[in-house]
């Protein structure tokens, strides 16, 4: 059967046909309705969390905070000297927060010196400052990073009284009239812009007095032509800066003025650090395979963290049903298929031999044989339904998920694109190209919307036309919010790798297969992946002006990616 590879091309449909309808592939319904999410036979799946954070997840759902490494909450630093062990036990009481804080070794010495469990605490005289001589006042130990000196533990001193002869005098507030016989200049001064602006009513004389108006030589403000501005008013260089708002600023970098646009160098090195994290993470959701690195800026990786999402398996979208799984079939063959009796092989067009796409090498490496690479079929491989499922099978390879290390990094005029980090064999399966399954028309839609911008669309449409299906009804994968690393790989004239289509339903769902990328030479590390957009390419054809161009730089470089014709919804011939 020969098959044909396009990239998000609306194809001349394969010839060739296959099976009728009967076995599904591993897809599932999800219970909310139209949207449903495929459930493969890959062993990649997500983690649940483990029954630990299950129990911290469900107490945070329940308004809990559920501190990992309580801190000491700042009273727990506010001991005076002069309280009781009463105070004391209603402190602990209150806090239910222990410090958790590992003790420095002087500290713990002192711990065991001190075998009573009272807080010892620096006393803090009336004029603010500490015993042990630091001014309270000025920045605290804690902020300095120092531990407090550590009083001897003697008796509390007794309350301080005020001395006998001093005596505390309340004198009351003179009134209105008292206040005017005092002041007789705080009388109400009326003002006004101009003799014509001049307020006139009582209310006007009040608010006069408050200061409402301008001052009687201002011109007549305007207050169309004044904007109006939120912004803190710009202190000028003598002036010194509020200490609270000088602490505040190093805490939290105000992002609202002008002046704070410009993010500091540290700021933005945490803050790469932090992306890093969340894409780690979000790596990390895709089991069965070795973590896949970034070698890309900060802004490539905000972008990235941003706006896309890791899957290890289609998200089906809407309009897109699977066949179910009820049809699945298996073989019988034991534990290892037998490649010439195997009922999950599919036969040559011509004869009833069975297609054998992989091979096991002397390393135990099952990978495609040569000959297969050179044709343009379609790999059908066991399902969870055989026998030899779970097994060392041969023919279970795309279904185990990736097994190589695969790092994203920047081309420069291409943009992204993936590279491995180890040699890979020719024949060795890659990775699969997954994202969201859409049908073909929101697939237009989108593209439509996304014209100018990278294309993640791949055409499912490898065994559409004289099947049950029309090309109108295929469905198309869509890379770019959900997708896998395989998402960056970039085409090139002169490819080292090849997308084939593989079934692990016996291609009894047309409209649903994998998209596995194999490698078609023997690739030194380090190496970028590449693949070919449009094999179907007729080199004979003229270059569309209109077309993106292609920077693969290969010496035999077609000059474009693909065909503008798609752009206008034209099938090509
Ligand atoms: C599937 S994406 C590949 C990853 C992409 N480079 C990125 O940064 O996300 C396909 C897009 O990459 C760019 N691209 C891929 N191969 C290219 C090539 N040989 N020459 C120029 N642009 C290429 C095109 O913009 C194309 O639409």
């Amino acid at each position: 059967m020969e098959l044909i590879t396009n990239f998000r091309l609306f194809s001349q449909p394969s010839e060739h046909t296959t099976q009728p309808n009967g076995v599904a592939p591993g897809v599932k319904k999800e219970p909310n309705g139209e949207q449903v999410t495929f459930v493969s036979t890959l062993a990649h799946r997500a983690q649940s969390l483990s029954p630990q954070k299950q129990k911290q997840k469900s107490l945070e759902n329940a308004g809990f905070v559920v501190s990992k490494n309580p801190e000491p909450s700042p009273s727990a630093y506010h001991h005076s000297p002069y309280d009781s062990g009463d105070n004391e036990r209603s402190f602990r009481a209150v806090s239910t927060t222990i410090p958790q804080k590992r003790k420095s070794q002087s500290a713990e010495a002192s711990d065991v010196n001190d075998s009573s469990d009272e807080l010892s605490l620096p006393l803090i005289s009336q004029n603010g400052v500490l015993d042990n001589g630091v001014d309270s006042t000025g920045p605290s130990l804690k902020a300095l990073g120092k531990r407090p000196a550590i009083s001897p533990k003697t008796p509390s001193p007794p309350p301080q009284l005020p001395p006998a002869d001093s005596v505390s005098v309340v004198i009351p507030s003179p009134s209105a009239a008292q206040r005017q016989q005092m002041k007789p200049s705080l009388k109400p001064e009326f003002i006004g812009l101009c003799e014509r602006y001049f307020p006139t009513g009582r209310e006007e004389q009040v608010k006069a007095q408050r200061r409402a108006y301008p001052i009687a030589t201002a011109a007549k403000v305007n207050k169309k032509v004044v904007p109006f501005t939120i912004a803190k008013p710009t202190l000028k260089e003598h002036e010194p800066k509020p200490a609270a708002s000088l602490s505040l600023a190093k805490s939290f970098p105000s992002q609202g003025s002008a002046s704070n646009r410009a993010i500091e160098p540290e700021t933005k090195a945490s803050t790469a650090k932090l992306l890093r994290k969340k894409l780690r993470k979000k790596l990390k959701r895709i089991c069965g395979g070795p973590e896949t690195l970034f070698d890309v800026s900060d802004e490539q990786l905000a972008t990235l963290s941003a706006n896309f999402f890791f899957v290890g398996d289609y998200r089906l979208g809407p309009g897109v049903t699977p066949i179910d799984d009820d049809f699945l079939t298996g073989c019988d063959c034991g534990t290892v298929c037998d490649p010439s009796t195997c009922r999950c092989l599919i036969e040559e067009e011509d004869s009833d031999e069975l297609i054998v796409a992989y091979e096991r090498l002397e390393s135990g490496m099952v990978v495609v044989r040569k000959e297969f690479l050179d044709r343009k079929a379609m790999i059908s491989e066991c399902s969870s339904r055989c026998l030899c499922a779970g097994s060392d099978c041969w023919n279970h390879v795309v279904q185990r998920g990736r097994q190589v290390r695969l790092e994203v990094f920047d081309t420069g005029e291409r943009g992204l694109g993936l590279r491995c980090l180890e040699p890979l064999i020719v024949g060795q399966f890659i990775d699969c190209y997954f994202g969201e399954v859409i049908t073909k028309k929101d697939a237009d839609a989108r593209e439509s919307a996304n014209e100018g911008k990278p294309s993640y669309l791949f055409n499912l449409d490898w065994l559409l036309g004289n099947g049950h299906h029309t090309y109108e009804e295929s469905y198309v994968v869509d890379g770019q919010k959900f997708g896998t690393p395989t998402r960056y790989i970039n085409h090139s004239c002169n490819p080292n790798c090849k997308i084939i289509p593989v079934s692990t339903n016996r291609l009894s769902d047309q409209r649903l297969y994998y998209l596995a990328f194999f490698a078609i030479r023997d690739i030194p590390a380090n190496t970028e992946l590449t693949f070919d957009y449009h094999p179907k390419w007729d080199q004979e054809k003229q270059i569309d002006p209109h077309a993106v161009k292609c920077l693969c730089g290969e010496q035999n470089c077609r000059g474009q990616l693909w065909p503008n014709i798609r752009k206008k919804g034209i099938q090509e011939d």
